[in-house]
């Protein structure tokens, strides 16, 4: 399975009615807190866009409203992982991405046969507060020798002053949230990461 190479990260489906348009092509809907009915009309709302545009759609953490509202891609980190249904999310056919941020991780998420392995904090990230340090770009080219032929994201302070050096050392994907949705012109930012990330398109 090919990723593009931009990996957009999202907390509403607002974000995505503004941003999937400009071109691009997966999308993370990641929403921490809110009521079961809201997240549904935002998941559902997210899968109407990304269809209209052709973009692949991720749904983090609630892979049961991800099933139920007909999403085929979530992305789980380790604890996730440990109190969902693998069975159900395979018998419904769901592709899966995991997080990965130690070797005992890494172990972990392979056998449970994840579609993509992400590792992070590749760079300071300000979004949460992490109990990893920050991975190195060192870390990526480990990383893609355990994971190939999966592809492998990299997340985690990522910028489009930073790409190169995250797909030299064997990222398939780059992850972003702050550049973007904290950046002055969330729009302008955009389109430069599409551009950014075009030689590995
Ligand atoms: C692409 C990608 N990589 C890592 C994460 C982090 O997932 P997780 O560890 O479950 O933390 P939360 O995002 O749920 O706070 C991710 N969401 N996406
Ligand atoms: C949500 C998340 N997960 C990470 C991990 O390492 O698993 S790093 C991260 C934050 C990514 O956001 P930003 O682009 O703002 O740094
Ligand atoms: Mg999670």
């Amino acid at each position: 399975m090919k990723l593009d190479p931009f990996y957009l990260i999202v907390d509403s489906a607002q974000w995505i009615d503004r941003l999937v348009p400009l071109g691009v092509k997966l999308v993370q809907l990641r929403i921490k807190e809110m009521e079961e009915a809201d997240l549904r009309a935002e998941i559902r709302r997210a899968r109407e866009t990304c269809a209209r545009h052709g973009s692949q759609l991720i749904v983090n953490d609630h892979w049961r409203i991800a099933i139920e509202e007909g999403c085929d891609f979530i992305h789980l980190g380790q604890e996730d992982l440990a109190a969902a249904d693998l069975a159900a999310i395979r018998q419904a056919g769901l592709k899966l991405g995991l997080s990965t941020h130690d070797h005992n991780e890494l172990a972990t998420a392979l056998a449970a046969e994840p579609d993509y392995v992400a590792l992070g904090p590749i760079y300071p990230t300000i979004l949460k507060k992490m109990k990893w340090a920050p991975q190195g770009l060192e870390r990526i080219a480990e990383w893609k020798e355990h994971a190939a032929p999966l592809p492998l994201v990299a997340i985690g302070g990522l910028t489009p002053e930073r790409i190169p050096g995250v797909f030299g050392h064997g990222a398939d994907s780059a992850a972003v949230v702050t550049d973007i949705l904290r950046n002055p012109d969330p729009d302008a930012r955009t389109r430069e990461w599409i551009e950014a990330t075009a030689p590995w398109r």
